[in-house]
């Protein structure tokens, strides 16, 4: 990612997770849309873990609150196992990925851009992190 407004929003929370959080940039494949989401999945499944705990950014995803978000986060740390987080590039995630996932998540409705998606999910899981330590960053008052 280059420097700019999408980098800034993504250091400026990952700063704030503890344990830091990496990232793996795939390089962006050429060919059809299919062929990209192909080639595109090869590269992101080569770098899990065979026992990794994948979670796909998926616009068919399930939509959670950040509660229940934070408890998915939690469940896996638990049991041992940093979670990995899939985000597709500008053609979307191969259904190769989304099956390979334990959970398939949409960040809403709407169509957002990959750089962006990274600073939101940075976000959540610092809004994860902050729900689980009981820190006033989130203000949960919704019945
Ligand atoms: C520009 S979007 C790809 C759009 C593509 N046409 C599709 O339908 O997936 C790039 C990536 O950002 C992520 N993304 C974008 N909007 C999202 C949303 N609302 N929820 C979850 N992930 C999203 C997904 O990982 C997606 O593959």
């Amino acid at each position: 990612m280059k420097a700019g407004p999408e980098a800034a929003l993504y250091a400026h929370y990952a700063a704030r997770l503890r344990p830091p959080p990496e990232v793996t940039e795939i390089p962006e494949a050429r060919g059809s849309a299919a062929e990209v989401r192909r080639r595109e999945a090869a590269g992101l499944l080569a770098t899990l873990p065979e026992d990794a705990v994948a979670i796909a950014l998926d616009l068919g995803g399930e939509a959670p609150d950040s509660e229940a978000f934070a408890r998915l986060i939690a469940r896996a740390e638990e049991a041992g196992k940093q979670p990995f987080f899939l985000i597709g590039g500008a053609e979307g995630l191969d259904p190769s990925v989304t099956t390979r996932a334990r959970h398939v998540i949409a960040l809403g409705p709407m169509t957002w851009p990959h750089f962006l998606v990274r600073g939101m999910l940075a976000e959540q899981l610092y809004r994860a992190q902050a729900i689980r330590a009981g820190h006033p960053y989130h203000r949960a008052w919704r019945p």
